[in-house]
């Protein structure tokens, strides 16, 4: 359900920083109108590319680099990974909101936590394309044994990832289901930046990077991202399955990502708030 929002004297000011694959989506919905936010300002890296893409809105939003944000209520961080913190540490430097999408860039920048605890700023971690964050913090309220993820790809999906490239895995030659990476949280993100940003969230709700287990398959016969997600604490052992349409613009990033951050920035706005 939607709900009306809160009364406000104005909107909340939504930057976007980055205009890919996620971020495209994001800019369609919000311009779509939602009560109590405004798309303000887009960062883009190619910015003739970005002001043509967002020409078609009905109302186009300015367009330029990450500083143009700085006025911005709420950064809604959807970069290449390797540019995350140019984005975060200015927006939580001034107190302000970030979402992020580059999960996993957090967990090498874990001190931009302590950044936005003394400027009173916000770091909003949305479920992206995992599901059961909810499910999970309640089981962290007893005792967890043991948290763990299967991130089932195609191998088109999954090529020039650093692990890919440092392993020298010739992953177009992969004819069946093949586990190509067994690690923790913390390891995942730096092996495969683009592809386990899940796992990242699925730590900072759960057991921390270190004890949060990761596999990466690499499956030739899957036409979606599929996630499973295996818990076993003493209130509950749950087992989850999604299946992610991908992007068609691209392939490691599915469909459901700009529309977890969509319902986010509702929640900013919404006087009733379903905890996920
Ligand atoms: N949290 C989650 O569940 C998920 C997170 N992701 C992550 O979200 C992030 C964004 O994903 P996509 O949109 O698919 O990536 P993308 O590669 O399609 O888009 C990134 C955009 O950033 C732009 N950019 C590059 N340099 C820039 C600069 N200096 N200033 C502003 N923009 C710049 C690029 O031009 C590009 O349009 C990635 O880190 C990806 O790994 C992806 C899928 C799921
Ligand atoms: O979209 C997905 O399936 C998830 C993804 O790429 C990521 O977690 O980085």
């Amino acid at each position: 359900m939607h709900f009306a929002p809160y009364a406000r004297s104005r909107p909340l000011r939504i930057g976007l920083a980055g205009l890919g694959s996620i971020g495209i989506q994001v800019a369609r919905l919000l311009d779509a109108g939602i009560p109590g936010l405004e798309l303000a300002a887009v960062a883009a890296g190619d910015q003739e590319r970005a002001r043509a893409r967002l020409a078609g809105l009905a109302n186009p939003p300015p367009v330029g680099d990450l500083a143009m944000l700085g006025e911005c209520d709420v950064v809604v961080e959807m970069l290449p990974s390797r540019l995350f913190v140019d984005i975060a540490r200015p927006t939580l430097a001034r107190g302000a909101t970030l979402i992020v999408a580059s999960v996993g860039a957090l967990l090498s920048n874990m001190e931009l936590i302590d950044l936005a605890r003394a400027s009173g700023g916000r770091i909003l971690v949305p479920s992206g394309a995992i599901l059961g964050l909810d499910a999970i913090k309640a089981a962290c309220e007893s005792q967890v044994a043991s948290i763990r993820i299967d991130t089932r790809k195609s191998p088109a999906s999954l090529a020039g990832a650093p692990h890919i490239v440092a392993n020298a895995i010739d992953i177009h030659a992969i004819i069946a289901p093949t586990v190509i990476f067994t690690g923790t949280a913390d390891e995942a993100a730096i092996a495969f930046p683009a592809n386990t940003n899940v796992a990242a969230a699925l730590a900072l709700a759960g057991l921390g990077p270190a004890r949060t287990d990761v596999r990466v398959i690499a499956d030739p016969a899957v036409d979606r991202n599929i996630h499973t997600i295996t818990v076993e604490a003493d209130s509950a052992r749950f087992t989850a399955t999604i299946e992610i349409v991908p992007n068609a613009e691209n392939p490691r990033s599915g469909q459901l990502t700009p529309r977890s951050i969509v319902a986010c920035l509702r929640d900013l706005v919404s006087p009733i708030r379903i905890c996920s």
